[in-house]
This record gives C-alpha cells, sequence and structure tokens, in this order.
C-alpha cells in the first residue's frame, strides 16, 4: 500500500478513540471532583487498602462528593450525611441497581437473588417477602430461642477456655468464639439446623457448607484487575467450570436440605426457619429454585461476619474504657441481679447497654461503604452529574465521623444516645450502619437484637481487661481490608466470671430444628 492510502486509515487510528473519549465525556456531563486518575487503570493503583480511611482522607482533599476511578469505571463517593440523604432518600430509586462484577454475576445468577438484584419488579417482590414474611417480627420472635441458645454456648465456651487448667488470667482471642454464636444461629435461622455439636464439633453438613463459603471467597478474591477495565476482560476470561462447580456444589447441598425439609413438613407441618418460610411461600410469591436459594446464600452471607465484626470492635473499645465498662456492668447488676442471666426481654430496660451498642456501630459499621449502589439513569447531586451506570458509595464510616455532626466523633461515649434519642436504622443520615431507603438492610433488628445479647451477657457474666503490659493506647484499631472490615489484628482480652453460680455459666440448650 502506498503512503497516501495509508493516511485516511492512520487519521482514523487516532481520530475514533479521541471521537470516543469527548462522546464519553459529553455524555457523563460534569463529574464530581476527584483525584487525578491515570488513562485506563484510573486510581486503582492510589487507593489504601482500607478503602473507607482512604477515602476519608481524600474527601478532606476533593469535597464530601468525589469520583474516584476504579479502571475505567467512575465511582461517586460521598462522605457527609447531607450528601447521603440526597443519595438514599431524595435519589433512593435511581440510586438503587447493584454493580455485579462477573464473580457476583454469576454467583447470583444474573441478580435472581436480593443482595445483587437491580431494582425491579424482581427485586420489589422479594424485598416485599423478607420484609412482610422472612423478617416479620413475629418470625423474629418465634427464632428468639435459638438466639439465646447461641448466646449462652458462647458464654460456656468462654467460661470454658478461661477456666481451664493454666490458662485462668491468661488473653484469649476473642473472635472464634463470637464466630460461633454467628454461624448457628445464621444456619440455624436459614437452614433450620445446627452443625456444631456440643463439643463443637463440625459435623458432615457442616464442613460442606463452610468448604463452600470458603470456595466462594477464594473464587470471589481471584478476579484480576481485569474486572476494573472492560477491554481486558476478553484476555482474561473468568473460568465458567469453576463457577459452574461451585454453584452445582451450591445447589446440591441446599436441594439436600430442602428436601429433608420437604419431608418433615408433611409430618410435622411448617416450622419458622426461612427454609420452611420459602417453602410454604413459593407459590404466593412464585418463586424460582434459584431464587430460593439465592436467599438463603444471601442471608449467610450478610448475616454472619456482620456480628462477630460489630462485637469484637465493641469489645475492644470496652477494654479501652473502663469507665463505660463498668457504667454498662452497674446497669446490668441492678436489673438483671447475680441470680440470672440476660434475656432479650431485658433489653428494653437496658438503656446504656442500648447506648453502647449504638455507639459501637457508629465508630465501626462492619460495612463501612455500605454495598456498592448503581445509577440506573443520570442524576444531579449537590450540582454534579452522576452518569447512568456509575456506582455509588456512601462513606458511613467517614459520616459517623464527621466533626460537623458529631462533637469529638472519635471519642467511644455512649451517653451521646442518650443526650438524645437517635434512630441507627435508617432514619437518621448521621449514622446508617445499615444503608437507608429502599435497600437497607433487612436484617437490621436481628442484627441489633443478637449484638445487644451478645455484648449483654458479656459485660454481665465476666469483666473484661487488656492483656498485662497492654496499654489502651497500644491496641490496633486498624481495620482489616474488604467490603466489611473486621479488626486488622484479632483482639485478645482477658476475661474474669463476675458471678458467682457456676451453672450460670451453661449452655441452656433449645432444640428448634
Ligand atoms: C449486625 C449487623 C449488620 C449490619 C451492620 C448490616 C449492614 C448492611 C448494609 C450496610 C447493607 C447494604 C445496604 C445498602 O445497600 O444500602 C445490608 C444489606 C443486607 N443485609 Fe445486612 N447487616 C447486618 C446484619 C444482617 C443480618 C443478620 C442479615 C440476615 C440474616 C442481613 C441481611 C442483609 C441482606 C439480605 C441485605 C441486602 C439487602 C438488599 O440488597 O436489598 N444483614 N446490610
Amino acid at each position: 500500500m502506498d503512503t497516501p492510502a495509508l493516511l485516511p486509515l492512520a487519521l482514523a487510528l487516532v481520530a475514533i478513540p479521541i471521537a470516543i473519549l469527548l462522546f464519553n465525556r459529553i455524555r457523563r456531563g460534569r463529574l464530581p471532583p476527584g483525584p487525578r486518575a491515570w488513562p485506563v487503570v484510573g486510581n486503582l493503583f492510589d487507593i489504601h487498602p482500607v478503602r473507607c480511611r482512604c477515602f476519608m482522607e481524600w474527601a478532606g482533599k476533593y469535597g464530601p462528593i468525589m469520583t474516584v476511578w476504579l479502571g475505567t469505571s467512575p465511582t461517586v463517593v460521598v462522605s457527609t450525611s447531607e450528601l447521603a440523604r440526597e443519595v438514599l432518600k431524595n435519589n433512593d430509586q435511581q440510586l438503587a441497581d447493584r454493580p455485579r462484577n462477573r464473580s457476583s454475576e454469576r454467583f447470583s445468577r444474573g441478580g435472581v437473588d436480593l443482595i445483587w438484584a437491580d431494582y425491579g419488579p424482581h427485586y420489589i417482590k422479594v424485598r416485599k417477602l423478607c420484609n412482610l414474611e422472612l423478617f416479620a417480627p413475629r418470625r423474629m420472635e418465634a427464632l428468639r430461642p435459638i438466639r439465646e441458645d447461641e448466646v449462652t454456648a458462647m458464654v460456656e465456651s468462654i467460661y470454658r477456655a478461661i477456666t481451664a487448667p493454666g490458662e485462668e488470667g491468661k488473653p484469649m482471642v476473642m473472635r472464634k468464639h463470637l464466630s460461633m454464636v454467628a454461624f448457628n444461629n445464621i444456619t440455624r435461622l436459614t437452614f433450620g439446623k445446627r452443625f456444631i455439636d456440643a463439643a463443637g464439633e463440625l459435623d458432615e453438613q457442616g464442613s460442606e457448607l463452610k468448604a463452600i463459603v470458603n470456595n466462594g471467597i477464594k473464587i470471589g478474591a481471584s478476579l484480576t484487575i481485569a474486572e476494573h477495565i472492560r477491554v481486558l476482560r476478553w484476555l482474561n476470561p473468568v473460568d465458567e467450570e469453576l463457577y459452574n462447580a461451585h454453584s452445582a456444589r451450591r445447589d446440591r447441598f441446599t436441594r439436600r436440605i430442602m428436601d429433608e425439609h420437604a419431608r418433615e413438613l408433611e409430618r410435622h407441618g411448617a416450622k419458622q426457619h426461612f427454609v420452611d418460610a420459602l417453602f410454604t411461600l413459593r407459590d404466593k410469591y412464585d418463586l424460582s429454585d434459584d431464587t430460593v436459594i439465592g436467599l438463603l446464600w444471601d442471608m449467610i452471607t450478610a448475616g454472619t461476619d456482620t456480628t462477630v465484626i460489630t462485637v469484637e470492635w465493641a469489645m475492644a473499645e470496652l477494654v479501652r474504657n473502663p469507665r463505660v465498662q463498668m457504667k454498662a456492668q452497674e446497669e446490668l447488676d441492678r436489673v438483671i441481679g447475680h441470680g440470672r442471666v440476660m434475656l432479650e426481654a431485658d433489653i428494653p430496660n437496658l438503656p446504656y447497654l442500648q447506648a453502647v451498642v449504638k455507639e459501637s456501630f457508629r465508630l465501626h459499621p462492619p460495612t463501612p461503604l455500605m454495598l456498592p449502589h448503581k445509577a440506573s439513569t443520570s442524576v444531579k447531586i449537590a450540582g454534579y452529574d452522576v452518569p447512568k451506570d456509575a456506582s455509588v458509595v456512601v462513606n458511613v464510616w467517614a459520616v459517623a465521623r464527621d466533626p460537623g455532626v458529631w462533637d469529638n466523633p472519635l471519642e467511644y461515649r455512649p451517653e451521646r444516645f442518650l443526650e438524645e434519642s437517635i434512630d441507627i436504622k435508617g432514619s437518621d443520615y448521621r449514622v446508617l450502619p445499615f444503608g437507608a431507603g429502599r435497600r437497607v438492610c433487612p436484617g437490621a433488628q436481628l442484627g441489633i437484637s443478637l449484638v445487644a445479647s451478645m455484648i449483654g451477657h458479656l459485660l454481665h457474666q465476666f469483666t473484661w481487661a487488656l492483656p498485662d503490659g497492654t496499654r489502651p493506647e497500644d491496641l490496633d484499631m486498624m481495620e482489616s481490608p474488604g467490603l466489611v472490615t473486621f479488626m486488622a489484628t484479632p483482639l485478645q482480652v482477658v476475661a474474669m466470671p463476675r458471678l458467682d453460680k457456676e451453672e450460670l455459666f451453661k449452655r441452656v440448650p433449645v432444640d428448634m430444628s
């Protein structure tokens, strides 16, 4: 080919990408400001792994609404209560879709569950099912004995650990005891089964469940940078076989449990567990098998770590702040005494404990950036354009530490919730651990009850202290990276029994399966 013939081709090669760039820029409108983005990778390599902290720092530089480029896709991050209201109330419906990566797309079978569903007729249907049926107050009350059983089992396992020969006065790792409550509670609520026996051993089905959860985490974590850069995806196809095998294994496990329940149901009628509820309601709500399985697994995913994380952070604050610990214990002693253990029915009579719970959720929301939302259409927020398909994130961690709306925000002071009545379930935009609006966490009340019961039992039955030689300021209060933020260093504490009678440290089992 001669040079004049090549010229139009060369011009086209330069002009087309420029035209696409210009077209995209015009289509996106006036985006919020943000850190300078590199071509293709955007800000991916500038983001500190603990994103809530990084985004709060950037908000100080670029403002309370900013654009962060995760590869080639814009994410709009808001960091004040005023803007949280704009996102979760004033523009709620337009910003209620979910961005799905290739992994969540496959795990949720294109969003036919609840967590990953876009806002639309399917979402409205399953959300109604959750609000009116699964999380209805009467069902939550009927399942209360399970929660109380598991919290007493936690107390027993701690008591055993700290009174074992040679263990008195030694530090113990808090998380494993908390994880056991959360795991047993959620599997009994969801699948109607306790997979761990009294000695703490997992049965065969329980081991399979854990293996499926861990495999899901492993597959999810194996995604590469290509997830964020559209043009790279075809170079880096997902391993469909891996996903198919995982889904088939998950389906097999769930179907087996559903079959067991179906047989029991014929003999004894439906129980309160979600698996029975979904079985009974599937025709009324026209639910596919994929949706039933997706919903059951959504509960396992969303309802386990969130509780563990909150209680671990709360206990860290309580050992750092002995004044608060003692004040909560005085209240527990006054209301309950030393002759019995706490019950959920005591919670309304324990305002300081409730304030401790709220203050812990404020400073340490376990999902500090909530779950990401996605714009189904372009909207304007604070004069900026949020383009269709952009991800939208509320940094609820930063909102709850904003000195503009909180006095001494970094101080752990539950009294602030007694001085003013402040809701934490989504109606007060200063503290949003469960989100707000259409997509607010449907398990919020359940989560609060379980967390309050766990912290209440821990404080009523034990005194907590830092290991000898550890000063409050030595405690590592950094979050681990990820969608949910565990303490980066698992909390180690020393526990001493407070009640005299040994039988008060025994599990009170309830057979509800
Ligand atoms: C203890 C603490 C918990 C916290 C802090 C928490 C927090 C959250 C947050 C921030 C969201 C996202 C809201 C949004 O996208 O705007 C969410 C969603 C969700 N949570 Fe929770 N959660 C907790 C416990 C639970 C429990 C115990 C369950 C179930 C058993 C549960 C089930 C769900 C589900 C299914 C969704 C998805 C809702 C949707 O997309 O419409 N959560 N949660």
